[in-house]
């Protein structure tokens, strides 16, 4: 089902072995990535999810050198990341957080300055502005200078100078927070042509649930600096099953209801007065068989819903915590941004 195993002839592009790194802060140690294995071959589009603070960034930054491992290695594009910096720099993009754009210059120069420095002429240097402006819904703030933009305005510029040299790896680090949903979608739609059109090896991070399941792909679920699912979206959900929820005309009826659908293989049964709900895999196949097993029995079904599951139903059955509610107690993480550390030059 999955397609992101490494094929043997080209191997992959982005390869860590136990990747780890700590933080030290008021002399705690904070292990931000914890031992991380991971494949990642040519051409793929992988999501990291995860709420604030399960170490997304940290991962990033490590595989674009800003920051080295604690312990562990990462080579990218066949470049490890700690001895050979400068190499793997030169074969990827990077969007971060921060912002990349000169505050004086305007939006619109940003670009086609970024564009002829990746040896774009000048015809499609211009062309290539034009597109990404165009795409990103920028093209009437293109003259003003970027101090004058408003932060989602900014967000899309930094985004945009990241696809402006079509890079074999591009890396990108919510790219998508402080967009409203239209351009989200425009950024989306950016992103997948990239990957589609040129190939080109995506790893972006994300905690919009929507978001990795709309650029699908591969969905590598991470969780207080652990991997702790890897596959695409849709088999992620897959494995989890739908949600059936029965309503029986009697809470006696409802426990007898749960004692069968409790039988059916891999099914996560809970009754709450007269409804039962039945998590499985291809519960909506099993619904109708059930359905009519009870009608036999003699404790009908009254009403049934099918619900398919989100990719937040499988981060809470994974964790025991929903996505959603994670990332909006959460917030207490956020405060450090400013505060990494960067070793050496940026990219
Ligand atoms: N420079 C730093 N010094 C100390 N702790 C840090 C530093 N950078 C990150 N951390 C901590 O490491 C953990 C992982 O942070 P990281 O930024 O990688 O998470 P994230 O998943 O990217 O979250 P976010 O969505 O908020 O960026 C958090 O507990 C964070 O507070």
């Amino acid at each position: 089902m999955s397609n992101h195993h490494t094929s043997p002839a080209t191997g992959p592009v982005i390869r860590t072995v136990g990747l780890t790194r700590h933080y030290t802060r008021n002399k705690q140690t904070i292990e931000a990535v914890r031992g991380l294995d991971l494949e990642i071959a040519p051409g793929e589009l992988v999501a990291f999810l995860g709420p604030n603070g399960a170490g997304k960034s940290t991962t990033l930054r490590m595989l674009t050198t800003l920051i080295a491992p604690t312990s562990g290695t990462a080579e990218v594009a066949g470049f490890d990341v700690t001895k050979d910096r400068a190499a793997v720099r030169r074969s990827i993009g990077y969007v971060g957080q921060g912002n990349a754009a000169g505050h004086q210059y305007r939006g619109r120069d940003e670009l086609l300055s970024q564009a002829r420095a990746h040896g774009l002429s000048r015809r499609d240097a211009r062309a290539r502005t034009e597109e990404l402006l165009e795409a990103f819904d920028l093209t009437e703030h293109a003259d003003r200078p970027v101090s004058r933009l408003s932060g989602g305005q900014r967000r899309r510029l930094d985004v945009a100078i990241g696809l402006v040299q079509e890079p074999t790896i591009l890396f990108l680090d919510e790219p998508s927070t402080g967009l409203d949903p239209q351009n989200r979608v425009n950024l989306q739609e950016q992103v997948r042509r990239l990957n589609a059109d040129l190939g080109t090896t995506i790893v972006l991070t994300t905690h919009y649930l929507e978001e990795a399941d709309a650029l699908a792909g591969r969905v590598i679920v991470i969780d207080h600096g652990r991997m702790i699912a890897d596959d695409t979206a849709a088999a992620l959900k897959s494995a989890l099953g739908d949600l059936v929820s029965l309503e029986l005309a009697s809470p006696d009826d409802a426990l007898a209801a749960a004692r069968r659908a409790d039988r059916l293989p891999g099914a996560q049964v809970s009754v709450t007065g007269t409804r039962v709900d039945l998590r499985a895999p291809f519960g909506r196949d099993a619904a109708p068989g059930l359905v009519a097993d009870l009608a036999t029995a003699g404790t009908p079904v009254t009403r049934m819903e099918v619900v398919g599951p989100t990719l937040d139903d499988v981060f809470l059955n994974l964790t025991g915590r929903s996505l959603r509610e994670t990332n909006q107690t959460d917030q207490s993480d956020q405060t450090d941004q400013t505060g990494n550390e960067l070793e050496g030059e940026a990219a």
